[in-house]
């Protein structure tokens, strides 16, 4: 049965936010949107083309509009890694959404990104990824309604404990 919950995934690069958000999606009978996808689709390019062709501050600035335009109706949303670093994107999605941080250890997301080292990371080329972990554990602290640990358990396992924990609100 479809359900007419808004749910928001937050967290790391490699956390597993688009990976888990559409198997939670399907779960739930819910629309899947992912605002990578949806920065693509406006651009006309890839992520990590939008960062070479100009910056990751440019990257978020596109980041925070899509996510201020998009309508958002009963849905899963999977986020960039980077929508923290916007207030205004984060104040939408906590008004409209129960906000899920997947909260994963350094050396999970390290593993995870290097199997796809191009896929861009919204940061200064001189931050190492340790820098940025360090730097962005705080806002997705900040703004998680809940939180699940993700190392070492399958994203089907965790779309189920997503489901439980957002039932139980
Ligand atoms: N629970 C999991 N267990 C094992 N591997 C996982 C799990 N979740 C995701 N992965 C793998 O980790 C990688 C990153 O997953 P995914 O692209 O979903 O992360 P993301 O949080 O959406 O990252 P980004 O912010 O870059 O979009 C993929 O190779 C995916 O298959
Ligand atoms: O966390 C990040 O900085 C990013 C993660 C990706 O999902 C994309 O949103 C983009 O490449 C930036
Ligand atoms: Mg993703």
């Amino acid at each position: 049965m479809s359900s007419d919950h808004v749910i928001s995934l937050i967290g790391f690069p490699g956390s597993g936010k688009s990976t888990v958000g559409v198997l939670l999606a399907k779960r739930l009978g819910l629309e899947f949107i992912d605002t990578d996808l949806l920065i693509q689709t406006r651009e006309h390019a890839t992520l990590a083309e939008i960062i070479a062709a100009s910056d990751h501050h440019n990257l978020r600035r596109i980041e925070e509009q899509v996510l201020l335009d998009m309508p958002i109706g009963p849905s899963v949303i999977s986020t960039g890694g980077s929508v923290v670093y916007s207030p205004t994107a984060m104040e939408r999605l906590k008004k409209v959404s129960t906000v899920v941080y997947l909260r994963a250890t350094y050396v999970t997301v390290e593993y995870r990104i290097s199997l796809a080292p191009d896929r861009g990371i919204a940061s200064g080329a001189d931050e190492t990824l340790a820098d940025i972990y360090s730097e962005r554990i705080p806002l997705y602290e900040q703004y998680a309604d809940i939180t699940v640990d993700v190392d070492n358990t399958p994203a089907e396992t965790l779309a189920g404990q997503i489901t439980a924990l957002v039932d139980a609100q």
